[in-house]
């Protein structure tokens, strides 16, 4: 388990007046769940882009533990990431044509030729989990919020130290949206990852302990919220209209 500190990071593109993420100083602890809340375009897809090693900043450091992924190139960036972070988007990227334990498998298939029985059997055992039992079914013929709960089963299939989910239940309904985000929560918990997610979902929200917000790029930090249970935290975000776009 590593803690993430960011120092001085800024992200600009051609174009704007201003950087599109300007963050001084932020530290996430080990096993922390954050979530990151703001309005369309203050750059909350940039910061994950930036913390998961997608993107590199124009300047600062990003360090996971004693590794700053700033001065690592594009394939050692890839390749820490495969190791340490389980990263669940809004689109899936489920491969048609593959069965749902085929898809969780899919990024071992990458690395090693045969997977080991070992790993096929966490496959399953995760796929159980997230309440699906027709592990051969192909995934195109799943429900959007089965797809969901396959992306989530891959992105713990490597017991990764972090998982990073970018609005996971914005293409979901409400139903489906809160098996997943209760899921994502519980399994970060089971296995103490760090979870660090991006959503507009006032139920996903309520459920994690720490709440950022980006304004224009730059981190406001909520203190004013901490996980309630979420029926009652819905309810009250509701009335407050505390977590928006
Ligand atoms: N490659 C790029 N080139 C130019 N501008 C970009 C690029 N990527 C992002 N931007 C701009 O940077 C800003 C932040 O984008 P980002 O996707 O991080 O925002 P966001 O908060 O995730 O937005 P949303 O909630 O709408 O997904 C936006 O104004 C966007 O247009």
């Amino acid at each position: 388990m590593v803690a993430l500190q960011l120092s001085d990071v800024r992200v600009s593109f051609p174009g704007l007046d201003a950087p599109v993420l300007d963050i001084p100083r932020l530290e996430i602890a080990p096993g922390e769940n954050v979530v990151i809340t703001g309005p369309s375009g203050s750059g909350k897809t940039t910061l994950i882009n930036v913390i998961t090693g997608l993107e590199k900043p124009d300047q600062g450091t990003v360090r996971w533990g004693d590794i700053d992924l700033v001065p690592l190139t594009e394939s050692q960036r890839d390749a820490w990431r495969a190791t340490h972070v389980g990263l669940v988007m809004q689109e899936f990227h489920l491969f048609p044509g593959l069965s749902a334990i085929e898809n969780v498998l899919l990024p071992v298939r990458f690395r090693v030729f045969s997977v080991p029985a070992e790993l096929r059997g966490r496959a399953a055992a995760l796929l159980e989990r997230v309440g699906l039992k027709r592990h051969d079914q192909r995934i195109e013929t799943m429900s959007r919020g089965e797809m969901q709960r396959v992306a989530v089963a891959r992105a713990l299939l490597g017991k990764p130290a972090v998982l990073v989910a970018d609005e996971p239940t914005a293409s979901l309904d409400a139903a489906s949206g809160a098996v997943v985000g209760d899921l994502l929560t519980e399994l970060a918990d089971e296995e103490n990852a760090t979870l660090i997610a991006v959503t507009h979902d006032p139920r996903l929200a309520s459920r994690l302990q720490r709440r950022l917000r980006l304004v224009a790029g730059r981190i406001v930090e909520d203190t004013a919220q901490t996980a309630v249970p979420p029926t009652a935290a819905s309810a009250a975000t509701a009335q407050q209209g505390q977590v928006t776009s």
